[in-house]
């Protein structure tokens, strides 16, 4: 799907990464009426170098008018694109749990490119259940949802000990993408592709650099008691 696409275009994974920051600058940009942007304006409101902006804009074949930037809605369609957004994906969230409930109760999805068509649950307690308008069906529909609503992308938000076995039935109804909320690796073909999303990998990642800007304020402090004492 939407990297398969960008991957055929010969677009770096790293650009990829970056173009759905781009898209979401430059929706709200129109939103404000701003009809078109400088490269620096872009870049500063994605939060990346303008150099690496003009690079990776560079690889959809968008290179701006010197003096005038780029314009907003024919940058968002391009973008949109390459990230194969022009259509909206039918989406399946699978467990309902608090997660899975959270993420099916987002109304966010549907203007950024995604239909959560169906939520699913082997737990027969919950399925028939609804959050919003959707009901929660069983896993036995998977096939179907493939078939006849050409469920395209699966989102796992199961706990670790069952997401291999969801990612494995996702699989055989077809499902070629997967994202990953349980905090596990899971083993598909090589013509699946899955993303994980991991909120405490990052928490500990800014832990990290949490600590190590701790670390220096603390040494500045002893340089600066040392210089006191000298
Ligand atoms: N990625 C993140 O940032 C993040 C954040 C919070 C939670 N999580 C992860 O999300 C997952 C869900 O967390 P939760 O608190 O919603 O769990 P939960 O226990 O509240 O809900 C899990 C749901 O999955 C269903 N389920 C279990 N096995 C299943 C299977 N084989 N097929 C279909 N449904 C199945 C259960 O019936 C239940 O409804 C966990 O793996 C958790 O670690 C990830």
């Amino acid at each position: 799907m939407s990297a398969d696409v960008a991957a055929r275009r010969g677009i770096p994974d790293a650009s990829v990464a970056r173009l759905p920051g781009y898209l979401q600058a430059l929706t709200s940009l129109a939103e404000r009426g701003i009809s078109s942007v400088s490269s620096e304006e872009l870049a500063a409101a994605a939060g990346v170098s303008s150099a690496k902006l003009r690079k990776d804009l560079s690889h959809l074949g968008s290179y701006g008018v010197r003096g005038v930037g780029y314009e907003v809605d024919r940058l968002a369609y391009e973008i949109s694109t390459a990230l194969g957004l022009t259509q909206n994906w039918p989406v399946a969230i699978v467990g309902m749990g608090n997660l899975g409930r959270a993420l099916a109760s987002y109304s966010g999805f549907e203007t950024r490119g995604f239909n959560v068509i169906a939520l699913l649950d082997r737990d027969e307690s919950v399925v028939g259940n609804a959050v919003g308008d959707l009901p929660i069906r069983p896993m036995a529909d998977l096939g179907a949802l493939v078939r006849e609503d050409h469920l395209a992308i699966g989102v796992i938000a199961t706990p670790a000990d069952s997401a291999q076995d969801v990612a494995d039935h996702l699989v055989r109804a077809g499902v070629r993408s997967i994202l990953n909320f349980a905090p596990c690796v899971l083993d598909v073909p090589a013509d699946v592709m899955v993303r994980k999303v991991d909120m405490a990998t990052e928490l500990q990642i800014l832990a990290f650099h949490e600590q190590r800007r701790t670390g220096e304020l603390d040494l500045a402090a002893s340089d600066d008691v040392e210089g006191v004492a000298l």
